[in-house]
């Protein structure tokens, strides 16, 4: 699939409406994309990347990979750095990858680190200039954070789209809020991206997995559930809350 891909309309329309909702871009960002080589952050590094071409404002784009090294433990892997990078190259995006603070060897869990990649992204975009990072979560991640927040947690709330950082010198934003995997899947599998093999020794084994499975079985018993929890995100009757 060559760079003369255009997105479905729908997908268009999803992506347009969530920019335009939360106000997700500006004259002048310079937005650094968050790639971690799985297909959801690679397609959102192309979505924005084309993005530049069809909006009325000028912003630039840089995708950043943190590479945590888990792939170094594995005999004859090779660096997941060259795939995407080669990947990246094929639409002409520009890339950096830096190795992660931390060694899997002294990592403890998923949140730590998750919360060790979030400060060294935080960290790079101060240092780099850029004002916005791009995360590739989408819809789905979005209610899982929600479900997880509740059964684990003791509280309602998820990711949005849109977060303010540092007081507004730093701001998340999620462009992809508002597409089903499954959008983000075909779109990425139209555009060739291949992810790259995830060997992170957490990865799906924790809550989030479980969380996963359970909303999987809701979905197959009523299809029409993930669009009513996702449009629940955003009526909440505080007066029928305790
Ligand atoms: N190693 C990394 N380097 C840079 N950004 C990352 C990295 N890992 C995750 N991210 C960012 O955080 C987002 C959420 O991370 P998460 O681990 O849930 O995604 P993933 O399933 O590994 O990958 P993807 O979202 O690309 O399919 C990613 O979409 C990406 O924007």
């Amino acid at each position: 699939m060559d760079s003369n891909y255009s997105l479905p309309p729908h997908v268009n329309r999803k992506i347009g409406r969530a920019m335009h909702d939360y106000s997700m871009l500006d004259d002048g960002d310079r937005v650094m994309i968050a790639v971690s080589g799985g297909i959801d952050s690679l397609t959102l590094a192309w979505i924005l990347k084309s993005w530049r071409k069809k909006a009325p404002i000028s912003f630039e784009v840089m995708v950043q990979v943190i590479d945590h090294g888990f792939w170094r433990d594995h005999a004859g892997v090779a660096d997941p750095g060259e795939s995407i990078g080669k990947q990246l190259e094929r639409f002409a995006i520009t890339y950096a990858i830096d190795s992660a603070w931390e060694r899997m060897d002294q990592l403890k869990s998923c949140f730590q680190c998750a919360r060790d990649r979030r400060s060294q992204l935080f960290d790079l975009a101060r240092q780099r200039g850029f004002n916005k990072i791009a995360l590739g979560h989408h819809m789905d991640d979005l209610i899982e954070t929600f479900f997880l927040n509740i059964l684990y947690s003791g509280n309602i709330s998820t990711m949005v789209p849109v977060q303010k950082l540092f007081g507004g010198n730093l701001v998340l934003i999620r462009p992809m809020a508002y597409l089903d995997k499954n959008e983000v899947m075909m779109v990425g599998g139209d555009l060739g991206f291949l992810p790259v093999e995830n060997f992170c020794p957490f990865s799906d084994k924790g809550r989030r997995g479980s969380v996963r499975k359970l909303l999987a079985s809701l979905y197959d018993k009523n299809p029409l559930a993930k669009k009513s929890i996702f449009a629940a995100l955003a009526n909440i009757r505080s007066e029928y809350m305790l």
